[in-house]
């Protein structure tokens, strides 16, 4: 199966790769002149992990190398500060220097945790993802965004610090549950509604397809949506404008995870927030009715969640006020004008946001 290559440009140029039995590329990606890498990993990975030092290890035409495992707590737990610590005292210990590399190679918990020690350690050091879950490939591992999240919310210290290269092979996806790669779609279904409808109407043919990581539906759809990515974040890498788009779903979704303490999957939450968009879309008089009940059964045909507890609107509209996209105690949504029409809508009126609401709680 051939390879595809998709490229950030702008002030940090680097390219995704996607394909089958690619890992060797890591290797190949790395700097002249890297000494010690540390690989961030998951517990779920760490024989895998290992197997990625051997490769490293065993490529000495740049000279000898030092490869360090630092495995950290699943998901997000992961995303902690303390975790970033342990990781900083690991290269410390180990000293590691400015021409020295982190490598992420986890879900996008960990290329988020990877990327934000890569940021931060002397200020910045090389950073290379290797994304193992869908939204690692689709989303996660690409466009620079790295942190960690604060008990006030999600992501809510980090540093935008842009990978040297991302290596999507396609054969790490091969070990997940049908409903993780299912809930990582949910990213593939945003890109298919903010941008490329083309992937709306794949679902559409066959949701079981589409999901399916050996079939190529799901490449095209993942493609479509790694090259959506890969061209907002080169034209706005800090988010001073047209990146915004990325956050559709995500200021009611990231309310919800947090409050379910992280136990719901990062794309669960923005399906359900994804659709609380469309519904306020529609409910500002912006989308068509057909357009928000597109989002509904799509996100159902792929048996992603539509709803969430009716009871806990107060909760989820206090923590949406700490949303980055917020401005002073201005609220600000990404919303549809049409299907790959996106818009922003500033300071909603409080009983908008709660009839919409009432469109998904239950
Ligand atoms: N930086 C960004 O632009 C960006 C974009 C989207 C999401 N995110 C962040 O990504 C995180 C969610 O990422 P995720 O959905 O990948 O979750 P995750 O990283 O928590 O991984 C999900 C689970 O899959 C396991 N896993 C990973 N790879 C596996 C494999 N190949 N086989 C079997 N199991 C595997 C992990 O151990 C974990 O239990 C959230 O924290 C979210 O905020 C960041
Ligand atoms: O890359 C972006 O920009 C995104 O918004 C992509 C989102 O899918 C992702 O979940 C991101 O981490 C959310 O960012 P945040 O700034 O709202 O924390
Ligand atoms: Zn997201």
């Amino acid at each position: 199966m051939s390879t595809t290559t998709i490229s950030v440009t702008g002030n940090d140029t680097y390219d995704i790769t996607i394909g089958r039995g690619i890992l060797d590329r890591v290797s190949a990606a790395l700097a002249p002149g890297v000494r010690k890498i540390l690989v961030v990993h998951p517990p779920t990975l760490a024989a895998r992990a290992a197997e990625l030092r051997d490769r490293l290890l065993a490529d000495t035409a740049d000279g000898p190398r030092e490869v360090l495992l630092a495995e950290i707590p699943d998901a997000e737990q992961g995303k902690r500060i303390e975790v970033a610590a342990f990781c900083w005292q690991v290269m410390g210990q180990a000293d590691f220097t400015r021409s020295d590399a982190v490598i992420g190679y986890g879900g996008g918990s960990v290329t988020d945790l990877a990327g934000f020690v890569a940021a931060t350690w002397l200020r910045g050091v090389q950073l290379i993802q290797v994304p193992t879950t869908v939204l690692g490939l689709v989303d996660a591992a690409v466009g620079g965004k790295t942190g960690v999240n604060t008990a006030e919310g999600k992501n809510l210290v980090g540093a935008f610090w842009a990978p040297s290269a991302v290596v999507g092979d396609l054969d790490e996806l091969a070990s997940l549950s049908p409903n993780e790669a299912t809930a990582g779609f949910a990213e593939v279904v945003k890109a298919g509604f903010i941008w490329a409808p083309e992937i709306l109407d794949i679902i559409e043919a066959d949701p079981t397809r589409a999901v399916d990581p050996t079939s190529e539906e799901f490449r095209r759809t993942v493609e479509l949506a790694i090259d959506m990515k890969a061209k907002v974040v080169s034209d706005d890498f800090r988010e001073a404008g047209l990146r915004e788009i990325l956050n559709y779903g995500h200021t009611l979704g990231h309310a919800i995870e947090h409050a379910e303490r992280y136990r719901w999957r990062h794309g669960a939450a923005i399906s359900v927030g994804m659709l609380y968009a469309a519904e306020l879309s529609r409910l500002a008089g912006r989308l068509s009715d057909a357009a928000a009940e597109r989002h509904r059964t799509i996100l159902e045909s792929l048996g992603l969640p539509t709803s969430y507890r009716a009871g806990a609107w107060p909760q989820l509209l206090a923590t949406m006020q700490r949303d980055k996209k917020s401005r002073g105690g201005m609220l600000r949504f990404i919303l549809l004008d049409d299907i790959a029409k996106p818009t922003v809508l500033q300071a909603p009126d409080e009983s908008l946001l709660f009839a919409a609401y009432q469109e998904v709680g239950a």
